[in-house]
């Protein structure tokens, strides 16, 4: 993989992710990826690490084998009309992390067939801990392993169908934030009952992080885990239950339904 160049259109928050996990895990070097964006001068800090960076797109584009689409989805048709005339089906792969935009909405609005591999990811792909969703309706099964297998590096990756992409955007890409979120909030509370602030940050993410691995590591459900935590007539039953009365599950459940609703019209309201 790391004889193949990448080409990264849109190198804002997602775009530097998935190009500095690729390079912590050592499948390409900054040298084999080109980061792009019109404000070239915000990416300097990368020009000095090694990466190629440049304002024009369809420079970047010729020297590729793989593209990744990284521009927010209100930018992609003036970005595909610019390197429409580069791009080259036979050599070409297309990696679209852009929400709410289907593999046919890129060919569409190009005019011709070009293989496009939907990826879904987080931000925790800048330390290889992305859960990332992988969808196509036109890429072979080799690029698609080929794509499967670069994000596999980063996190965990699956493929589910692509009509499932909008609820994985909620899920997993916004999903981190209200994870973060719950984290913040959960350190608002230790700081009110006595701890000084970053203690209380850094034990309210470790103990996000054990939750989490409980269930990885052991595959359990997380009520059988909540069960062994909430001893009769306790402390976690009564501050559980209180965030229930709160609405904290139903909070989280119709936050999820209002991200994918909106992820699904983020390219067609445009
Ligand atoms: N942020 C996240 O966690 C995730 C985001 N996504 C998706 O990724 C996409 C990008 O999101 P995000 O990184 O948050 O957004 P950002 O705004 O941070 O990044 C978009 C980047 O695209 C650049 N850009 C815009 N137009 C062009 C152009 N014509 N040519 C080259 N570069 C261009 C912008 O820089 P400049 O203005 O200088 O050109 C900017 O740096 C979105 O479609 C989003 O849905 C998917 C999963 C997770
Ligand atoms: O907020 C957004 O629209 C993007 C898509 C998923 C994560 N960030």
């Amino acid at each position: 993989m790391d004889t193949k160049h990448i080409t990264v259109l849109g190198s804002g928050n997602i775009g530097l992710s998935l190009a500095k996990g690729l390079v912590k895990a050592n499948i390409f070097e900054p040298e084999n990826i080109t980061l792009t964006r019109r404000n070239v001068a915000a990416l300097q800090p990368y020009a000095e690490l090694g990466y190629n960076t440049t304002a024009n797109n369809p420079e970047a584009v010729a020297k590729a084998d793989i593209i990744v689409l990284a521009v927010l989805p209100q930018q992609l048709n003036k970005l595909l009309d610019e390197i429409k005339p580069s791009l080259d089906p036979k050599k070409h792969l297309l990696i679209s992390v852009i929400s709410g935009v289907n593999c046919q909405d890129v060919c569409n609005h190009l005019g011709f067939d070009i293989e496009v591999v939907r990826a879904m990811p987080n931000t925790a792909i800048a330390i290889g801990q992305s859960m990332t969703c992988l969808a196509s309706s036109n890429a072979s099964a080799e690029n698609l392993t080929l794509v499967k297998s670069m994000f596999d590096t980063v996190g965990v990756s699956i493929q589910i169908n692509e009509e499932l992409m909008t609820s994985a955007t909620a899920l997993c890409a916004c999903g981190i934030a209200f994870f973060l979120r719950s984290i913040r909030a959960a350190s608002q509370g230790g700081t009110e009952i006595g701890f000084h602030a970053h203690d209380a940050l850094k034990m309210a993410a470790q103990t996000a992080k054990g939750a989490a691995d409980l269930l990885l590591q052991l595959s359990s459900h997380p009520e059988q885990e909540i069960d062994k935590v909430t001893s009769p007539k306790g402390c976690t039953i009564a501050g559980l239950n209180e965030m229930e009365h709160n609405g904290f599950s139903s909070a989280m459940i119709k936050g999820i339904k209002m991200s994918a609703e909106k992820a699904g019209v983020l390219y067609k309201n445009d």
